[in-house]
C-alpha cells in the first residue's frame, strides 16, 4: 500500500529550485524526511497538503491527487507546522477542541477526543493554562496534538524537535514513533538530523538541493551510516601513514572504502571504513598506534549527509553536483 507517491515532482520559485524532480513511493509506518535547511521539506509538505501547487510532476496522498483533492487529503492528514503558531492567550483544551471542531467534529467528539490526545502527548494539568506560558516542549506536543486530533490516517510533522534540548527530543521522537505503533496513524517527520530519524523511522528519505539522494528503509540505511573517517600522521617508518595503515586494517578484516579524501595538510588521506561496531574503534585505534602513527582525526559519518551518500550513491541526473 502507497501512502505517498511523487512522480518527478518539481518545484520552481523564480530564483530557486526546491524540489527538482523528485520521485518517491513511501507506504505505511514513520518515514523520515532529511535534509539540510532549504533542502525543500517544507515544501514538500505543503504541495502534500495540497496548499502549494507544484510546478511539474505528480503526487498522491493515500490515493488522492494533490492537484485536485487537497480538502479531501487535508480531512485524512493532520499538520503539524514547523514554526510557533499557537496562540498565547487560549489554554491547549481550547485550541485543540477548537482545532477538532474546525475538521468537523462535533462538540462532544472533540472534547473527548481532545482529552485524549493530549493525554497521549503528555499534557496534563497545565492543558487548562494560556499556551503563552508554555516551554518550547509543551508547545511543540499541543502542536503534535492538534495534528492528531481529528484521527488522521496520516500526519505530516515538519521539524517536530526544533528548539528542544536531547532529553525533550526523545521524549518527542517516542511519542512520533507511538502515534504509529499505538494508533496506526502513519507519519512523515522531516528533520535536518539524520541520527535521530535512523532511530525514530522505518524508513528515510534523503533530500539535498530538492533531489532525492536516498530512500531506504531504515535497517539499510543505519549499516552505510557507520561509516568511520580516519586521518593519521605519516612517520619515518611509514612515509605514506595512511597506506600503511590500509594494508594492516585490510589484513585484520576491516571493510574499506575504495576511495580515500583529502586530509589536512602534512598529514595523509582520510580513509573511509565499515565499523561494525565499538570494536572497530579500538582496532583502529590500537592499529595506529602499534604503527607508531599520530590519529588526525577519527569521526563518524552520520551528519554528513551528502557525503555519505554521495559515494555509495550513484548521480540520478547528470546535473546532480558534484561535492
Ligand atoms: N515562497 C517561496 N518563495 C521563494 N522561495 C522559496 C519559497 N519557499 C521556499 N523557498 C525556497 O525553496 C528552498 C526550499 O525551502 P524549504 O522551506 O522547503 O526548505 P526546508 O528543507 O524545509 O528547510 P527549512 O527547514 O530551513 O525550512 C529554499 O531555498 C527556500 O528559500
Amino acid at each position: 500500500m502507497t501512502v505517498i507517491a511523487t512522480e518527478s515532482l518539481s518545484k520552481r520559485f523564480p530564483r530557486v529550485t526546491a524540489l527538482d524532480r523528485l520521485s518517491l513511493d513511501i507506504g505505511p509506518g514513520v518515514t523520515g524526511l532529511v535534509g539540510a535547511n532549504g533542502a525543500g521539506k517544507s515544501t514538500m509538505i505543503k504541495i502534500l497538503l495540497g496548499l502549494s501547487p507544484a510546478t511539474e510532476g505528480r503526487a498522491e496522498v493515500l490515493g488522492l491527487d494533490v492537484s485536485t483533492s487537497g480538502a479531501q487529503i487535508r480531512e485524512q492528514v493532520g499538520y503539524m507546522p514547523e514554526h510557533d503558531c499557537l496562540p498565547p492567550d487560549v489554554s491547549a483544551t481550547e485550541f485543540v477542541v477548537h482545532m477538532a471542531r474546525m475538521s468537523g467534529l462535533p462538540a462532544t467528539a472533540a472534547r473527548e477526543r481532545t482529552a485524549d490526545t493530549l493525554r497521549h502527548v503528555g499534557l496534563y494539568e497545565e492543558r487548562y493554562r494560556p499556551i503563552g506560558g508554555y516551554s518550547t516542549g509543551m508547545k511543540q506536543r499541543v502542536k503534535l496534538a492538534q495534528a492528531l486530533v481529528h484521527d488522521p490516517k496520516l500526519v505530516l510533522l515538519d521539524e517536530p524537535t526544533n528548539g528542544l534540548d536531547p532529553v525533550g527530543r526523545d521524549e518527542m521522537l517516542g511519542l512520533i514513533r507511538r502515534v504509529w505503533t499505538d494508533f496506526g496513524i502513519s507519519v512523515l517527520v522531516t528533520s535536518h538530523l539524520l541520527g535521530e530519524l535512523e532511530r525514530t523511522c522505518d524508513h528515510v528519505v534523503v533530500i539535498d538541493g530538492g533531489q532525492l539522494l536516498r530512500s531506504s528503509s531504515t535497517s539499510d540505511f543505519t549499516r552505510t551510516t557507520t561509516t568511520l573517517a580516519v586521518e593519521v600522521t605519516d612517520s619515518d617508518t611509514h612515509p605514506d601513514g595512511t597506506g600503511a595503515l590500509r594494508a594492516a586494517l585490510a589484513e585484520a578484516g576491516v571493510v574499506l572504502h575504495p576511495g580515500v579524501e583529502d586530509g589536512l595538510p602534512g598529514a595523509g588521506h582520510i580513509l573511509l571504513l565499515e565499523a561494525a561496531g565499538e570494536e572497530t574503534y579500538d582496532l583502529v585505534r590500537d592499529t595506529v598506534a602499534g604503527l607508531g602513527l599520530g590519529l588526525v582525526r577519527m569521526e563518524q559519518r552520520r551528519h554528513h549527509i551528502a557525503e555519505v551518500f554521495r559515494p555509495e550513491t550513484p548521480p540520478r541526473h547528470e546535473e546532480v553536483p558534484a561535492r
